[in-house]
């Protein structure tokens, strides 16, 4: 799925309007119906008690009127609130005309701002992707007044106030809903922390917008669904053994961080690795070796931090960071790793490398090592661990900024970590990941995030960018299945670890309920031309 700009949202909406030859308000009658649908789906008229429409003058103050009707016929109480205007929409003076006299209608002033007690439910139709400025004026003051009351509310397209692709100057009024049901495709607002008190939970209802635009729209921003996704792993052909699926090699841990080596491996077993090595300090050699007995162990010469780098040669991918700590001599480590990485005669090909935790840290205070990171290689860092590489972000959209050059230009696919993982990639696109909980919100989860990501990268078949874009979408899935399991409370990283073969299983191609019974011809199946 794609993401477009607030602008792009109104050419698609004239492209579908103008492609599949839709009479005035059509495409705004299809939202009102897809909003009473998921609304009559949810609260019946007994539970909704009195519902209170607030329209402003475009067209989402039309979708709003057109929603009341809708509601009035579905024998809720309504009354619909207009925020008054020189002008309106012609879609919004279609719905007010097409409005019966049995709903009731009053006029937003200064000195009559609507009566909401408290539990009303709200629906919040005052300004959708048309906002051009922030709210100020009567505008703002019914904002203010709709916080004050505590309705229950429910934003049509997107919280009034809140604009859809680019922040607003704080203090800003802005509705803060509890639902935000909108149309078509998410916008980018609601994937950014900063906004989470005003969008609430999001829901994208279809209303059958041009496919052939949203085809060829350019955007940098994508939001990776479960389609996204589907079949993303290649089968494992039968006569496969263990080196099919590539020797991966993990270097973490240091006394008293353990655990993130142990974790990290599980979860490189569990991501389909054909073999697993890992470097760790001695200290850790029974705890590791009794903890992952199907993956070897190289015990370093230090007790304590890792201070050696093995031979790269049989390694098809390397993962670095994982409770590694920030000794001197593993620092060193990361360095010399950086350097044998390079692509060279004996490898054609950057050695794939996950570079994660301290190891990221290390990076961050010695930025000349950026210089030296090979193509490709992946640093998954949570928003803390990407500002040292970086700078301060001022807001969340300037952190994507930030992002998104920082891939560019080292040329690396960047995983930064949260509710809504976002991968950038070093063309420059940004890809937001759909699945995961707060649960995971938990010490060890990105440690199994990198041994997922360490696992698909050996993965001979898996071209880079597939891999962790999978690798984040399984690991938040693995995440959803293990809070559908123990709760999100209960939930800890050993719990994501062994939810990954059901996450993975989704999107192996040789279970997936699609597969036709005969291989689907691709170009490449023709040969060279
Ligand atoms: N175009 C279409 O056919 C469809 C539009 N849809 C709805 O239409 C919305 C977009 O409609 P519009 O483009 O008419 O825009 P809006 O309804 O968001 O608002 C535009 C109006 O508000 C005024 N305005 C903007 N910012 C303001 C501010 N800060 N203070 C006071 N007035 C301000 C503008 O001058 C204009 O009159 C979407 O969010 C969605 O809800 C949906 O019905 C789907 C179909
Ligand atoms: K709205």
């Amino acid at each position: 799925m794609i993401i477009l700009s607030a602008a792009q949202t109104r050419e698609l909406d004239q492209a579908t309007i103008d492609e599949q030859h839709l009479p005035p308000a059509a495409l705004m009658e299809r939202a009102a119906t897809a909003f009473a649908h998921w609304f009559c789906g949810r609260l019946g008229p007994e539970e909704a008690g009195e519902i209170l429409v607030l329209c402003g003058p475009g067209n989402n103050g039309g979708d709003g009127l057109a929603i009341a009707l809708l509601l009035h016929q579905g024998n809720y109480a309504v009354r619909v609130a207009l925020l008054p205007a020189g002008k309106y929409s012609a879609d919004w003076l279609h719905a007010r005309r097409h409005l019966p006299a049995a709903v009731p209608v009053a006029e937003i002033t200064e000195g009559q701002l609507p009566e909401i007690p408290p539990a009303t439910v709200v629906l919040d139709a005052l300004f959708g992707t048309g906002l051009s400025r922030p709210l100020a004026g009567l505008p703002a003051a019914l904002v203010a007044h709709l916080a004050r009351a505590g309705g229950r509310v429910i934003a049509v397209d997107i919280p009034s106030g809140l604009f859809a692709d680019a922040p607003q100057p704080a203090d800003s009024a802005v509705v803060r809903a509890r639902h935000t049901v909108s149309f078509g495709l998410p916008k980018l607002a609601f994937l950014l922390p900063q906004n989470a008190d005003f969008v609430g939970e999001w829901h994208i209802e279809d209303i059958g917008l041009s496919t052939r635009f949203i085809a060829g729209a350019a955007t940098y921003w994508h939001y990776t669904d479960a389609r996204a996704v589907a079949r993303a792993l290649p089968a494992r052909p039968k006569f496969s053994h263990k080196g099919t699926f590539g020797h991966a090699l993990l270097l973490a841990g240091s006394r008293g961080k353990m655990g993130a080596a142990v974790l990290a491996a599980g979860a490189c077993l569990r991501g389909g690795v054909g073999l697993l090595t890992a470097q760790i300090p001695s200290l850790g050699y029974d705890i590791f070796q009794i903890s992952q007995p199907e993956a070897m162990c190289r015990p370093d010469p230090q007790a304590d931090y890792l201070s050696e780098l093995p031979d790269l040669q049989p390694y098809q991918a390397v993962g670095i960071g994982p409770g590694l700590g920030q000794h001197a001599a593993s620092l060193a480590v990361l360095q010399q790793l950086l350097r044998e990485a390079v692509a060279s005669q004996t490898r054609p090909e950057p050695l794939p490398l996950i570079i994660d935790a301290d190891a990221l840290n290390l990076l961050g205070q010695h930025r000349e090592l950026l210089a030296l990171l090979p193509e490709n290689t992946v640093l998954t860092p949570h928003p803390r661990e990407f500002e040292r590489l970086t700078e301060p972000a001022r807001d969340d959209y300037h952190r994507l900024e930030l992002l998104r050059d920082f891939a560019q230009t080292h040329r690396c696919l960047v995983v930064l970590k949260g509710a809504y993982t976002c991968l950038a990639t070093p063309t420059g696109d940004l890809h937001f990941n759909s699945t995961g909980n707060p649960g995971m919100a938990t010490g060890g989860s990105g440690d199994v995030l990198t041994g997922m990501l360490l696992a698909l990268r050996a993965h001979a078949q898996l071209p880079a960018f597939e891999a962790v874009r999978l690798g984040v979408y399984a690991h938040g899935l693995a995440g959803d299945l293990a809070a559908a399991a123990t709760g999100q409370a209960g939930l800890v990283a050993g719990d994501i670890v062994r939810h990954i073969g059901p996450a993975l299983r989704e999107h192996e191609q040789n279970v997936y309920p699609e597969i036709p019974f005969w291989p689907v011809r691709t170009n490449r199946s023709h040969g060279p031309k």
